[in-house]
Formats: structure tokens, C-alpha cells, sequence
């Protein structure tokens, strides 16, 4: 049967990518799909404002919802410093099959927990499943019709303290028009939205910042 695209990214990085090299990893993946094959990852540009906003808040605790391959899991962990770690969140076994190779062939896997399951299922877990108890950063980037839900939802379950920040990748396009009308008409979130640019596209996007005020 023939092949996914995600399994031919992942093998165009196990034999091209230097193993234990997250950079070299990143690099390999925007390289195939700027390329030859397009595919859903932050991307090289709109992955820098996710490292200036990782590096900024310096997270101990972080989590992802939408894992797909990996790239902003390998992205992401390669910034954290001792002792911190990202949870990340994917639903589709086949993606995160394919994800928890790639973040073990970057050598950030001991950074790393992949949580296998939808979003609305592994969030109410993460405290006494996952001996969480609040988070300093969150990364948005799964269905976008499910940024705003889980965001109350994460609230509902205390996993978020005052300066707690989520960064959301897609406000332009494809958009999340229903997460952007709740987040900056909410008082208990500053936001901030930063322009920018669709992965390996001329097309314009933005990443929405919000600090949650508590
Ligand atoms: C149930 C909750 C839940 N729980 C756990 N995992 C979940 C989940 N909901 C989704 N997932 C997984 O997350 C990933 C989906 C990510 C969704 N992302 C985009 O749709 C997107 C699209 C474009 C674009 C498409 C077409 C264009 F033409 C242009 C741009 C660009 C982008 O950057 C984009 O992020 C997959 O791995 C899902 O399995
Ligand atoms: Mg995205």
C-alpha cells in the first residue's frame, strides 16, 4: 500500500537529517516540504517567532496540542533547559507514530512526552494523570475549530496560572475566527498578534500571543 505523506517526510529525515541534531532535523524537514512535498509544520519562519516566544518565557512545563510530525516538538524541546519538558497532544496514531520517531531521532525524546488521544480526553488528565499543575506555555496548532474549547477547557481545569502564555499559530489562514473573537474580547487574556507568513508559502498568517492574566 502505497505510502503517506508524512512517512516519506520522516524517511526523507532518517536518511538525510544528522541523527541527534534537532537544527539539522528542522532544517531537513522544511527542506522537503518547501521543495517537494508541502505539509503542515510551523515552518522556518513562523517557527522563529515560536523560538523567540519559547526562549522568552523560558517554559519548565509546556504543551502542544496538534503534534502532527514533530517539527514544533523537536522545535520547541531543543530550547527547554534541564528538567523542563513538553507535553504534546496528537489524536492520530499514524502521525504520532511517526512523530515520536522524529523526536527520537533528534534526541530530544527525554524532553518529550507524546500523549496519544484527542485533546478534550488528555487535558483533564494532565493533572493527576500527568502530575501537571499549571502550565507556563502552550503551543495551539491542532484543528483550528478546537482552539477556543480547549482553552476554556484548559482553564476549567486550573492548568493555567496568571502569565501563563499560549501562542497560536493560523489566526490568518486558515483561521480560527472563533478563537480569535474569544480570546481578545476576554479580560482575562492580553493579547498580541504577530504577522507573518504561511509555511513555505507566499501567503500572508499570524501567530496570536495571549497572557493569561489570572
Ligand atoms: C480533537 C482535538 C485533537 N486532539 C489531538 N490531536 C488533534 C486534535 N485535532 C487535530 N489534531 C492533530 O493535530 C494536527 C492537526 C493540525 C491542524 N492544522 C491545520 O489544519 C493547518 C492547516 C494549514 C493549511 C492547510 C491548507 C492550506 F491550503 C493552507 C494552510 C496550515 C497549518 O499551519 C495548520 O496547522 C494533526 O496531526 C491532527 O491529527
Ligand atoms: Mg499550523
Amino acid at each position: 500500500m502505497n505510502q503517506s505523506k508524512e512517512r516519506r517526510i520522516l524517511n526523507f529525515v532518517l536518511q538525510n537529517a544528522v541523527r541527534g541534531d534537532p537544527c539539522s532535523v528542522m532544517e531537513t524537514i522544511d527542506k522537503y516540504c518547501s521543495e517537494k512535498e508541502w505539509a503542515m509544520n510551523v515552518g522556518d519562519v513562523k517557527g522563529v517567532i515560536l523560538d523567540k516566544t519559547v526562549e522568552e518565557i523560558n517554559p519548565k512545563v509546556a504543551l502542544e496540542l496538534g503534534t502532527y510530525c514533530g517539527y514544533s516538538a523537536v522545535r520547541i524541546a531543543r530550547l527547554l533547559k534541564a528538567g523542563a519538558c513538553l507535553l504534546t497532544v496528537e489524536f492520530n496514531p499514524e502521525f504520532a507514530a511517526i512523530a515520536k520517531q522524529m523526536i527520537e531521532f533528534a534526541g530530544v525524546q527525554d524532553k518529550v512526552k507524546l500523549l496519544e488521544g484527542p485533546s478534550e480526553v488528555i487535558i483533564p488528565q494532565l493533572k493527576k494523570k500527568y502530575e501537571v499543575d499549571t502550565l507556563d506555555f502552550v503551543f495551539v496548532d491542532h484543528w483550528k475549530d478546537r482552539y477556543a474549547p480547549d482553552t476554556i477547557l484548559l482553564q476549567e481545569c486550573s492548568l493555567l496560572r496568571k502569565g501563563s502564555v499560549l501562542l497560536a499559530d493560523n489566526i490568518i489562514f486558515p483561521g480560527a475566527p472563533e478563537f480569535v473573537k474569544y480570546i481578545r474580547n476576554n479580560p482575562r487574556f492580553q493579547c498580541s498578534t504577530y504577522p507573518s507568513y504561511l509555511e513555505y508559502m507566499k501567503v500572508q498568517d499570524a501567530m496570536e500571543k495571549a497572557v493569561f492574566l489570572g
